[in-house]
């Protein structure tokens, strides 16, 4: 079975096609990057995969469940760590795992026990007692995927995971990533060519709404008949009538 399958998958705002029929499909424990430029449909994608937004049109199965007939079931084998990081500023990283464990119904007890696993796995092992507002931004992008981590999705959501970082900050989420790979299919949008080239497994490009090539960064290279992966990006784009 597919972590996940589309099937011409539509969202429209008004007059603006976002996501324009699209037919994509991912492998269980795979790594696969969405990319594009501003506007391409990245995010509308992923929170129409992960159900926090409907579709006009199509649907998508993720493991054999679909967003549009069975929400509440994607739901639980799902989770998302939105562009905008959402963590409690007030609460200490130990307390905001604890927190997310409540909102899944996990007792007080257990909860102790996954947020110090998540601390351990996650190495937020020096930061657990500090309250999420004093963090730097990379810091707080970690929290924000350990918190996604904590409910044990197969299927994790990641849309632009370093948005904003400096090189050293996003050399350490890569980290944390990569080593997410074969356990968790990943999801993850990004603006970053390097980003997708190193940590993927299979890379996506979008533009205006479409899906306009699918492949390793070497069989996209290699397709374009470009030496590097940017000048293929661009051709693909460029391609697809966007330039
Ligand atoms: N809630 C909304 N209402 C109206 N239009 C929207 C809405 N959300 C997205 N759009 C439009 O849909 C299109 C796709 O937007 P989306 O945010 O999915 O792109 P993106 O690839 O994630 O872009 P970026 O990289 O800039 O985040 C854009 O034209 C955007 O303006």
């Amino acid at each position: 079975m597919k972590a996940i399958e589309t099937n011409h998958l539509i969202k429209k705002y008004k007059d603006v096609t976002a996501v324009d029929a699209l037919c994509l499909s991912v492998k269980q424990g795979e790594l696969f990057a969405l990319l594009g430029v501003n506007g391409a449909g990245k995010t509308t994608t992923i929170k129409m995969l992960s159900c926090l937004t409907a579709p006009s049109g199509g649907d998508a199965h993720l493991l054999g469940d679909s967003v549009v007939t069975a929400p509440m079931k994607v739901k639980e084998k799902i989770n998302l760590s939105p562009q905008e990081t959402a963590v409690a500023p007030n609460l200490t990283v130990r307390e905001n795992l604890e927190f997310v464990c409540g909102i899944y119904g996990i007792g007080k007890a257990e909860a102790g026990v996954k947020a110090k696993d998540m601390i351990e796995r996650c190495s937020l092992g020096e930061i657990a007692g500090k309250k999420a507002r004093m963090l730097s931004g990379g810091w707080q992008r970690r929290l924000s995927i350990a918190m996604a981590l904590i409910s044990e999705p197969e299927i994790l959501f990641l849309d632009e995971p370093t948005l904003g970082l400096d090189v050293l900050a996003r050399r350490e989420l890569w980290d944390m990533i990569e080593k997410l790979k074969g356990k968790v299919t990943v999801v993850l949008t990004t603006h970053y060519l390097e980003e997708a080239e190193n940590l993927s497994d299979r890379i996506g490009i979008m533009a205006g709404g479409r899906l306009f090539a699918v492949g390793t960064a070497e069989e996209l290279t290699k397709k374009a008949g470009k030496e590097t992966f940017e000048e293929a990006f661009v051709v693909l784009c460029r391609g697809g009538g966007i330039s």
